[in-house]
Order: C-alpha cells, then structure tokens, then sequence
C-alpha cells in the first residue's frame, strides 16, 4: 500500500434500498475527487458480502471494507471481518440505515464518504446469535413475523410502508405470539422482544435510551402486550420517542448471554432479515468491530448485570 494513500473495497449491493444507483455513483463521484484508491465488487447473492470481506481480510491490502448497501450488507460485511481488525466503513443505500445513523454517519452518501476518508476507526461491540455475529438487534414478535411476511418486490417499490403491509397480512398471529427470556437463569415473558445494540429502530426512532454500539451491555426490550391493538400503539409509540416509557414494555440490560424461547414456531430477525428461528442464545462478541464513523455519544458508565433499563 503506497505510503499516505487510502485504498479501500467497496462492497456494492445492487439489491439494497431505494435509488441505490443513483446514490452510489454520487458516492464514488466524490471518491473519485478525493485522494483515494477504491475497488468496487458487486454482490450477486445473499451471504456474498461475507465471502468477499473475508477474502479481503486476508489480502490485508486495504484501508478498510466498506459497505454499501443497507442493514443487511453492513452485518454481512461485519461477519466477514471478524477477527481480522480490518475497518468497516459504510456508504448507506439501504431502507432503513439504522447502523450509519447509529455510527453518526446518517443517511446522506457525500457525508458519508468525508467520514471514510477523515475518520480514525473506533471500536465497537457487535452481537453474537447462535454464535453468528450481528450488529444491531435480534426481534421476535411482531417484527419478526413482519419480516417473514415481506416482499422484497414491495419493500424495494415501497421501502418502509412494505413493512406496514407486511404486518398486517400476519396480524392474526399477533393475538398468540409468547417469547420467553431467560437472563441469568431469570425467566421474562412478553408478546414480543427485542435483544439490541441499537438505540434507534426503523431509521431514525428512539427504541432503546441506554443502548449503544459502544456500551457494555445488550439491552432487552420486552413487550408485553399482543393483539393487533397493542401493535398499533407500540408502532405509535415507537414513532413519538415513547416507546420506553410505556406501563406494559420493560427494558432490562445484561452483559450475560440472553436465551430466547418460544413455545411456538417464532421465526426471528437478525438486523432486519428474517434468517432464524427460536431458540437462540444471544451474548456480546468477545471480538470487536473497529468502523470508520463519526461517533458522538460518551460511554456511559459500564451497568452490572441485569439491571432495569432506565425509564
Ligand atoms: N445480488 C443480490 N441479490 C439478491 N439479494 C442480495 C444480493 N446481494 C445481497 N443481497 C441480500 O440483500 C439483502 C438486503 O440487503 P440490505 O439489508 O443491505 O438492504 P435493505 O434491506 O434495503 O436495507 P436496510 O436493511 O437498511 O433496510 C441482504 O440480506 C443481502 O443478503
């Protein structure tokens, strides 16, 4: 690598958000201007962004792997890296671009890439479920069961009211979900759960105060309530910076593993793609992530293990 000079690979979902092309080329356009290298692969199929950061983690010829794609691309190139230190950066051309906002990087492609050439890579924690990495959150409930739903064809035509869609063909599934928790041989049930990392969900709204990619602890969201109702509420909620303050959701924090159960057959989603299904033993990743951002939050003060998540 020449002295001085930033190379950088550049991992392209084709698949990934809405104006993906548009976006990306503007992305490269202010590449081109700036005094880096860059590679681009395309990825053909799911789980190929895996396969492709890892071959990079052992060329060991590049400044960091970025990204660029949505939620989904992000964790797989972050699967890809593990072990290796080399740096994550993101050019967000997804739907909801949860991790760029939670990396300070938002939604804008130019901001993006400034950040990419100026940062310095900070450390994060990812998740581990069922020993496979995740970046952001594990849901079972009533995001899962939307997740499961949805259709790729309306989520890249409509982005975020496919989801809406989506859960309202399974509402009838909403009355009967139960998800158990168990933390620290302590069981918790709910109607739904969600295991984060993440502060924010769906883009930009507030889901868990005392999360954060930098902190010592998963943060469980526990709700309670099922039923079509309680759903539109949550979502209420959710979009008013509410959620956590509501009587029937619980927020509890633990640096343990965290066992998640159904009685039922609960699909779950991982970063928001529907991959699994109960049970799944969630825990922190004892390897960190090092990611090209613009982080602003200070760390708070490490928690003890499981303790209410603040109110
Ligand atoms: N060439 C491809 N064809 C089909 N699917 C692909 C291809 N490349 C990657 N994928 C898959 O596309 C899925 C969705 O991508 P991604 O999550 O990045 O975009 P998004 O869902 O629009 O964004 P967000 O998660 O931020 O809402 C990923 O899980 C990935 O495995």
């Amino acid at each position: 690598m020449a002295q001085g000079i930033k190379r950088f690979l550049v991992i392209h979902n084709p698949t990934a958000g809405q104006g993906n092309r548009k976006r990306l080329l503007r992305a490269l356009e202010v590449m081109k201007r700036e005094n880096c290298e860059f590679v681009i692969h395309q990825t053909e199929f799911p789980d190929h962004a895996v396969q492709l950061s890892r071959g990079a983690a052992e060329d060991g010829n590049w400044t960091a792997v970025v990204a660029a794609g949505g939620d989904g691309t992000i964790t797989e190139v972050a699967r890809g890296l593990r072990g290796s230190g080399v740096p994550l950066g993101v050019i967000p051309l997804g739907t909801a671009n949860i991790f760029a906002r939670e990396i300070g990087v938002g939604t804008s492609v130019e901001k993006a890439v400034r950040i990419l050439l100026a940062a310095e890579p900070v450390a994060v924690t990812p998740g581990l479920a069922g020993g496979r990495r995740f970046l952001l959150m594990i849901g079972a409930g009533y995001d899962s069961l939307a997740v499961q739903a949805l259709r790729s064809d309306q989520k890249r035509k409509w982005g975020a009211v496919a989801y809406l869609l989506a859960a309202l063909r399974v509402r009838s599934r909403f009355h009967q979900m139960v998800v158990d928790i168990d933390i620290a041989g302590q069981r918790h049930s709910a109607a739904a759960a969600i295991i984060t990392r993440a502060r924010t969900y769906g883009g930009p709204f507030l889901l868990a105060p005392d999360a954060g990619l930098q902190q010592p602890d998963l943060q469980v969201v526990l709700l309670k309530r099922g039923g079509l109702l309680a759903a539109i509420g949550y979502g209420l909620a959710l979009v008013t910076g509410r959620l956590s303050r509501l009587k029937s959701v619980e927020m509890l924090a633990t640096r343990g593993p965290v066992l998640l159960t159904s009685p039922e057959e609960m699909p779950c989603q991982t970063d928001g793609d529907s991959d699994r299904f109960a049970p799944l033993e969630i825990m922190l990743d004892d390897q960190p992530l090092n990611v090209l951002g613009a982080f602003a939050r200070p760390l708070k003060q490490p928690t003890n293990c499981l303790v209410p998540g603040r109110r």
